[in-house]
């Protein structure tokens, strides 16, 4: 269980998060919600620790993880993988050792400085490509790759580190339609079927509505919305965009799930 108590940031005496206060359960797939500047990103950002809260506590099961540094502090990031909208890839490296890049937190530090990868981690990176279609492109330089196919393959990189969270910092933001799809509904089955818990920032409240089973609205810094996706209703989200409401409240269809979000499913791993 993540627990996040009080936490605030401040950039130049501006406050980007304020006082929030989560408790997230493993296993959820929560949606971040809000117009651009609420704070979505500082929030996920802090919960990972690349940005530091300024007040406030973190707390994954028994880790305070606002007092981690070095290597409990990089086995804290193993755990809770970051996938941000621009794929963050090595793009004149392969894919498979994009992917690979992943286990370096699992292998020891000479293996690592020299990119020794046991025949067990290529396998485990061979094995979260074919489950996103790609492994066929194992071969490719990373940046030969479309953005949908990048993102997935910085999905199987966040997978390959086994981790109890990911934290998807707008992962959708700069593909087409069908890839919106393909990439929200890699993120979905992972959630389902690893039991991965899932906090991502969505521009789209249509999306958000259809793969989260929680959205968390923020407004200047804060939690205005907490709640069920269904609770979320245009009226409420009108107040939360304000003038930007019609921009996130589509009237066109969006990508449909593929699991429902309810889904409990039952594969062997
Ligand atoms: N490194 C930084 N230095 C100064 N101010 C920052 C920094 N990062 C974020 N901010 C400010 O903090 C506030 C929240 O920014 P943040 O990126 O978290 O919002 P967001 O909801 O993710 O926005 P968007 O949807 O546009 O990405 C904004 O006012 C932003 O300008």
């Amino acid at each position: 269980m993540l627990v996040l108590n009080d936490v605030a940031r401040q950039y130049n005496n501006k406050a980007a998060v304020s006082a929030v206060s989560l408790t997230v359960d493993r296993g959820s797939f929560v949606g971040v919600i809000g117009r651009s500047g609420a704070g979505k990103s500082t929030l996920l950002r802090m919960i990972n620790r690349l940005v530091d809260p300024t007040a406030g506590t973190i707390a994954f099961d028994d880790i305070d993880v606002t007092r981690l540094s070095g290597k409990a502090l990089r086995d804290w990031r193993a755990r809770c993988a970051m996938i941000f909208q621009q794929f963050n890839l090595v793009g004149r490296l392969d894919v498979l050792t994009n992917v690979l890049m992943g286990r370096l937190n699992k292998v020891s530090t000479p293996r690592a400085l020299l990119r020794l990868w046991s025949e067990e981690d290529r396998a485990i990176a061979l094995s979260a490509l074919e489950q996103f279609d790609i492994a066929g492109l194992a071969a490719q330089r990373a940046d030969s790759l479309s953005g949908g196919q990048q993102q997935r393959v910085a999905i199987a990189r966040a997978l390959v580190q086994e981790p109890d969270v990911i934290l998807a910092d707008e992962p959708i933001a700069s593909l087409d339609p069908r890839n919106t799809k393909v990439v929200m509904d890699a993120l979905l089955r992972i959630n389902k079927h690893y039991g991965i818990t899932v906090m991502c920032n969505l521009h789209s409240l249509e999306l958000a509505r259809g793969y989260c089973d929680r959205l968390i609205g923020m407004s200047a810094g804060r939690v205005v919305f907490d709640g069920a996706p269904e609770l979320l209703t245009d009226d409420v989200a009108r107040g939360l965009y304000g003038l930007e409401a019609d921009d996130v409240i589509e009237t066109a269809p969006v990508a449909k799930p593929e699991l429902s979000p309810g889904d409990a499913v039952a594969v062997a791993l």
